[in-house]
C-alpha cells in the first residue's frame, strides 16, 4: 500500500488508490475488536473520514458526495463531483470472514460517470477505470442473477423463472456489480431503493469492462441530481438486456 498516490496519477489511477487506502482501513478496524453495531459504526466513519482527507488533499477544487457526509447542495453548481459510498455492505462487513463490502469511489464531471473504483479488500482486490476488467465468456449454463442477501426483491423470483436461471444472494450493490464483472453471475437486478453512491462507482466499472447499465425501465442512470434517491438498475451481460428488460417491462417490479 502506497502512502500517497502515484506523482502523475490521473483520476482513474486517483479513484483506485482511494479506494484501495479506504479498503486498508477498514481491514484494520476490523481487527480492532469491535462487533455489531459498534463494527459498523467505525467502519462508515473511518472510511468517510479517510476518504473525505484524501480527497481534501489531492483534489481540493471538486466537490464531494459521500453516504456518510452532509449533503452539500454545491456539488449542483460544479462540474466534477466524487460521488463515495466509504463502506457498501455495511453489514457484511460486521460479519468477518465474509468479503461481500466494498468501498466505492466514482468522479462524475458534466454529466457523466468518468472515472471509477470498487475495492473489495476482503478479497484483495480493486477493480477500476484505471485497468478496466476483462469480462470472462459466462460459464453459466443458466443465467445466475444476483440479488440482495437481506433484502432480496420479489420480482426476482419471476424474472429467473424466465429466463430459465437462478438466484445467487450476497451483500453490497458494488459486490453483486462485481460478481458479474468476476463472472460468478451473469445480471444483477434490483428494485426498491437505493441511493447514488450505492451504485455510480460500480456503474463505471461495469460501462468500462463492457457490461450492460441502467434503470429497470431501460432509461440511462443520472448522476449528481438534487434528489440523490436512484432506487433501481440493471447490471448485466450485454446479451441478456432485452430479455430482462421486457420481462421487467411486462411484469414490473412490485
Ligand atoms: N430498499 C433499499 N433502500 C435503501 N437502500 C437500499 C435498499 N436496498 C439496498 N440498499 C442499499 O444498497 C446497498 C446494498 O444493499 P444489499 O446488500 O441489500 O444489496 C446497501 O448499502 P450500504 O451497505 O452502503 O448501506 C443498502 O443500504
Ligand atoms: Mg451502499
Amino acid at each position: 500500500m502506497q502512502p500517497t498516490p502515484p506523482a502523475d496519477a490521473d483520476d482513474h489511477v486517483l479513484a483506485a488508490w482511494l479506494a484501495e487506502t479506504a479498503g486498508h482501513r477498514l481491514l484494520e478496524v476490523r481487527q480492532e475488536g469491535l462487533e455489531g453495531r459498534e463494527l459498523k459504526d467505525a467502519g462508515d466513519r473511518a472510511a468517510h473520514e479517510l476518504l473525505m482527507e484524501l480527497l481534501e488533499r489531492h483534489r481540493p477544487d471538486d466537490a464531494v458526495l459521500s453516504e456518510e457526509g452532509k449533503d452539500d447542495k454545491v456539488r449542483l453548481e460544479r462540474d466534477r463531483v466524487w460521488i463515495v459510498d466509504p463502506l457498501d455492505g455495511t453489514r457484511e462487513f460486521s460479519e468477518p470472514p465474509r468479503d461481500d463490502w466494498a468501498v466505492h469511489v466514482a468522479l462524475w464531471e458534466r454529466g457523466e460517470l468518468v472515472a471509477g473504483a470498487v475495492a473489495q479488500p476482503g478479497l484483495g482486490q480493486v477493480f477500476s477505470t484505471a485497468e478496466p476488467p476483462v469480462v470472462p465468456p459466462s460459464t453459466a449454463e443458466r443465467p445466475r442473477i444476483a440479488v440482495s442477501r437481506s433484502r432480496p426483491p420479489a420480482f426476482t423470483d419471476g424474472l429467473v423463472a424466465v429466463l430459465g436461471g437462478e438466484t445467487v444472494a450476497m451483500g453490497s450493490a458494488g459486490a453483486k456489480v462485481i460478481s458479474v464483472v468476476r463472472d460468478l453471475t451473469d445480471a444483477y437486478v434490483h428494485a426498491g431503493g437505493q441511493y447514488e453512491w450505492d451504485s455510480a462507482a460500480p456503474v463505471a466499472v461495469a460501462r468500462a469492462a463492457g457490461l450492460f447499465t441502467s434503470r429497470v425501465d431501460g432509461s440511462p442512470l443520472v448522476y449528481n441530481q438534487d434528489d440523490v434517491y436512484l432506487p433501481d438498475l440493471v447490471v448485466c451481460r450485454p446479451e441478456l438486456s432485452e430479455r430482462i428488460l421486457a420481462y421487467l417491462a411486462e411484469h414490473g417490479t412490485d
